[in-house]
């Protein structure tokens, strides 16, 4: 049996979540040709707004969400990870969010946590 394909992770604080949903109403059309994961809160403020999208909902972030998506890293079920931080606010998960973003350069993701480097990012999918 084959593998599944490789997805694109989704994530986003709550104070990016907004700026998340605007970056990806922008690049429906490349999302919506990937298969997609997020964790919970994120992945259903999507799918709110953009239901054609495809999307695996794992947990919310301080539920373990963002473990499980480490998880799948490290199962190498992970092709890109936009996970838009907010630097400015204390996050009760800080420890999970780390080993998240650690697991991405451990196995060599390529990891977007800002608006600008997702752009770049999705413009070479959407080039490849
Ligand atoms: O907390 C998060 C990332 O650390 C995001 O989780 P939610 O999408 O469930 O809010």
């Amino acid at each position: 049996m084959s593998e599944p394909s490789p997805s694109i992770a989704l994530i986003a604080h709550d104070q990016k979540k907004p700026d998340m949903v605007v970056w990806a109403t922008r690049h429906r059309d490349v999302l919506s040709r990937h298969a997609l994961v997020a964790t919970g809160t994120t992945g259903t403020m999507l799918l709110r707004e953009l239901p054609e999208l495809s999307i695996s909902l794992m947990k919310s972030g301080p539920l373990g969400g963002d473990q499980q998506i480490g998880a799948l890293i490290v199962e190498g079920r992970i092709s890109l990870l936009v996970f838009l931080v907010d630097p400015l606010s204390p996050h009760p998960h800080d420890v999970d969010v780390k080993a998240l973003t650690r697991l991405a350069v451990v196995y060599n993701v390529p990891m977007a946590c800002n608006l600008a480097t997702a752009d770049i990012l999705i413009a070479d999918l959407a080039r490849n």
